[in-house]
């Protein structure tokens, strides 16, 4: 948590909205806390997706194009973007009826669920970061919050790319729509960005999905629900999943974010085609080797 503390301290919100750092603690642990013990949405991602975002913030050098509250509620979103997320998606809550589903009424169960736990954590005084802000801050940081969290639900991704790209041409910071389709953006690339990682962190992470997956898709086939192709362990071709992935989702979602930030091209876009690369080559040597195999 004391590095998730320190991205707090260096982008200046202690001061700007006199956060006490014993309540900024209580709050990391807390959600610390609630983060669960699975695969791949644990408290780990958390931090990657929050440290990406705060990468983003510096390259892009939006201290000086936003102001603080978009800041904040940017770096609050990605660290509670994920929180008590138990490892079973959207389809398998709806599919299984399950009181998350229920709850929300198939309407983005998990992302609403992740939201409000987090606000159930600012609600304890101990853990309320927002506890010195005005009524106005408080409303708007809560509203910018539950905007970004639930935009991460992946069956958005087209929609919310769709409405950044119609915007692009004539982006305006001054324009609080363009300034909340933007935020969604950022949280959405540090969200599915570990392919932006060197290598050897990035290849783990897909190895622990991977895991998280084929564990919801084995459970689907015990209790009998609709199986997702891409989560069956006897369907999925891990290069062919990632090379896919990274052609038709993150490479198209990065592109448009770097047209209006083009430092963003050598940062996240090349080390994303050379993940690209690796996982093609890996493609083929599965195929030659079936061929071989097959013979
Ligand atoms: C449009 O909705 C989608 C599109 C793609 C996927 N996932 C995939 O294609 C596969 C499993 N690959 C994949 N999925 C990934 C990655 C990072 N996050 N992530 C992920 C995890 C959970 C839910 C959704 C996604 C995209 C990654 O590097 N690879 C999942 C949902």
């Amino acid at each position: 948590m004391v590095l998730l503390q320190v991205m707090y301290t260096d982008l200046d919100f202690i001061a700007a909205f006199n956060i006490e750092p014993a309540v900024l603690h209580h709050f990391l642990f807390e959600v610390y806390r609630r983060y669960n013990n699975i695969p791949f949405h644990n408290f780990k991602h958390c931090f990657c997706v929050t440290q990406m975002m705060y990468g983003l913030i510096w390259l892009t050098d939006l201290k000086s194009k936003m102001d603080s509250e978009d800041l904040l509620i940017m770096l609050t979103s990605a660290v509670c973007h994920d929180l008590d997320h138990a490892g079973y998606n959207n389809a398998y809550q709806i599919n299984a009826r399950t009181e998350l589903a229920l709850r929300y009424n198939d309407i983005s169960p998990l992302e609403n669920h992740h939201c409000a736990i987090a606000f159930e954590i600012l609600e304890k005084t101990e853990s309320n970061i927002f506890r010195n802000l005005s009524m106005n801050q408080y409303k708007r940081i809560r509203e910018g919050i539950i905007k970004c969290i639930l935009a991460t639900d992946m069956t958005r991704h087209n929609d919310i790319l769709n409405k950044f790209k119609s915007i692009l041409t004539a982006f305006d910071f001054t324009n609080k729509e363009h300034r909340e389709v933007l935020m969604m953006i950022l949280i959405k690339v540090s969200d599915i960005s570990n392919e932006a990682r060197p290598m050897e962190v990035a290849e783990p992470w897909l190895d622990c999905l991977l895991q998280e997956f084929y564990n919801q898709s084995d459970v689907e086939k015990l209790e009998g629900l609709p199986v997702t192709p891409f989560m069956d362990r006897d369907k999925v071709n891990k290069p062919s999943s990632q090379t896919g992935f990274i052609r038709f989702v993150l490479l198209p979602l990065f592109i448009e974010l770097a047209n209006l930030f083009p430092c963003l091209e050598q940062h996240i876009i090349h080390p994303v085609r050379k993940a690209l690369d690796y996982y093609t080559e890996m493609e083929k040597a599965l195929e030659r080797e079936k061929v071989i195999r097959a013979q």
